[in-house]
């Protein structure tokens, strides 16, 4: 019990690297925090692995993904579910960790079958872009299940968070504090220090946009145009997210941009991201096209 509430408990939507990493480091909190059940459930998009077994199967038999985490346990209180709705129905903290084009899809299946009074986050790095214009994920897990989204970003390369390196994260929110704290309380280890700011649209546009400029970060790697370059795009980049963020949203704030979610997760990404590995990959293929 904390403050008089009854338990929390916890359901993670996705289970790819970050997904994995993320149910990792809640499950281990979950075991020493009194006031959330141990167990949390993750969602697993049922796929069947080369072996022939189902990869949620094969995540409770080894406590592994073996195929998004390979030789990482991810806690004994993980409990992989291919059955969406089962994942969900008796959790009041949800955390949406799939990668973006797929929410609204789920989100739908999900309509009427929350528990009342259920709190989201989303720790997606993405948007939809629709023909009415852009639209953040947290806004649009609101419109579809009508319930608080706060989001979590970060420079955050998932495999080093895995081996425990530390790393910081931010979490943005709007209005409801106490929610806030909450999360950050169930995220936060010694190797993951959390902060909470006021400014979701911030935070949230930081996660997305710095996607852009580490692809061309990616592509001055593939040319070889050397680190002064790749510098510059990384500096005129983030004075450009600052910009478009501001014309979305003009309530966004300056301070956002220097907590980990702004600059720290730029330069992650800029050096070490899958989106600039991608970028490079193609411009060392000659603009072509590439099997991964
Ligand atoms: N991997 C990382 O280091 C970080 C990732 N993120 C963000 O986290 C989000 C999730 O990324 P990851 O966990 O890395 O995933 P991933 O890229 O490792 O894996 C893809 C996931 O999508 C699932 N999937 C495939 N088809 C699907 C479908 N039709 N419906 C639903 N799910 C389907 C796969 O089963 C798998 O779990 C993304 O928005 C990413 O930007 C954020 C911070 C760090
Ligand atoms: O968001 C990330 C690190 O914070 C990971 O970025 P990539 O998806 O480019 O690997």
């Amino acid at each position: 019990m904390e403050n008089g509430h009854a338990k929390n408990r916890v359901a993670v939507i996705g289970s790819g690297n970050w997904g994995c990493v993320a149910s990792r480091l809640i499950a281990s909190n979950t075991t020493k925090l009194p006031s959330f059940y141990d167990e949390v459930r993750m969602w697993v998009f049922e796929e069947v692995l080369l072996t022939g077994n189902k990869l949620s199967e094969s995540i409770n038999q080894v406590n592994e993904n073996c195929k998004y985490l390979p030789g990482i346990k991810l806690g004994a209180n993980v409990i992989a579910d291919p059955d969406l709705e089962n994942a969900v129905k008796d959790a009041n903290m949800l955390v949406f960790v799939t990668p973006h084009q797929f929410v609204e899809g789920i989100c739908k299946k999900l309509v009427g079958k929350l528990r009342l009074g259920a709190q989201a986050i989303s720790l997606i790095k993405g948007m939809e872009v629709k023909t009415e214009g852009p639209c953040m994920i947290s806004k649009l897990i609101t419109d579809i299940l009508g319930i608080n989204c706060c989001v979590l970003m970060g420079a955050n390369i998932a495999s080093e968070i895995a081996v425990e390196k530390f790393s910081e994260a931010t979490i943005g929110y709007k209005k409801d504090k106490e929610v806030a704290i909450r999360w950050a309380k169930l995220f936060t280890m010694p190797y993951f220090l959390v902060s909470i700011v006021e400014d979701i649209e911030g935070v949230e546009l930081c996660g997305t946009l710095k996607n852009v400029v580490a692809i061309a970060a990616g592509l001055v790697d593939g040319l070889d145009m050397g680190n002064n370059t790749k510098a510059a795009i990384m500096r005129i980049g983030l004075r450009e997210m600052c910009a478009f963020s501001k014309l979305l949203f003009p309530s966004v704030r300056d301070n956002t941009f220097f907590e980990s979610c702004g600059v720290a997760d730029l330069i992650t990404t800029c050096l070490g991201g899958r989106n600039r590995r991608v970028a490079e990959a193609f411009a060392r293929n000659g603009g072509k096209r590439f099997l991964v």
